[in-house]
């Protein structure tokens, strides 16, 4: 859990980093389901990783919710002299899927507020008028991950224990 503020509003997000091994896909997916924002990383060291983001994207075409929003990142920026994948490969990639595009590095925190934060920015504009409500009674702090399963919840299921089955 971190909470970041965007537009003026606190909110808390909870951020899952998935296992890219193979073995752990079959658990990775189901993690898909209840996402709202995903990054997409490569590693800008690695030619073989840019290659996989195609495979990713599928999965995330396949298992995330319709409305869930992207953005690609070229991870280890910081590693300039064992780059394989030029920022011009990244750009053009995020291109074709539609997706904002940041290279970043996870040593150097380069990127890393900027890239998260416009990543819950498409999330909260993806829930403007469920936003656009809740300031009109003066909230100032926002849980996604509550929103969502509000909205998940079936009429009348409010105060059962098991009530979201998205
Ligand atoms: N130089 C550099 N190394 C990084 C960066 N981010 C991660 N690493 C290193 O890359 C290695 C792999 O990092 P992980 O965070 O385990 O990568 P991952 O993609 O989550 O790995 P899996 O989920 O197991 O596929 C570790 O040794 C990290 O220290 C970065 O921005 N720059």
């Amino acid at each position: 859990m971190k909470t970041i503020e965007v537009d003026g509003i606190k909110v808390r997000i909870q951020i899952w980093d998935t296992a890219g091994q193979e073995r752990y896909q079959t658990i990775t997916k189901q993690y898909y389901r209840r996402a709202q924002g995903i990054f997409l990383v490569y590693d800008i060291s690695s030619e073989r990783s840019y290659q996989h983001i195609m495979k990713w994207a599928s999965d995330v075409d396949e298992y995330a919710p319709d409305g869930v929003q992207k953005i690609l990142i070229g991870n280890k920026a910081d590693e300039e002299q064992k780059r394989q994948v030029g920022r011009e490969q990244g750009l053009q990639l995020a291109k074709e899927y539609g997706m904002d595009f940041y290279e970043t590095s996870a040593c150097t925190n380069f990127n890393i507020k900027e890239s998260f934060t416009r990543l819950t920015e498409l999330v909260l504009q993806a829930h403007r008028k469920e936003l656009d409500g809740l300031r009109s009674y003066g909230v100032d702090e926002l849980n996604l991950a509550e929103l969502e399963e509000e909205e998940c919840k079936p009429e009348g299921a409010e105060n059962s224990p098991k009530a979201c089955w998205c």
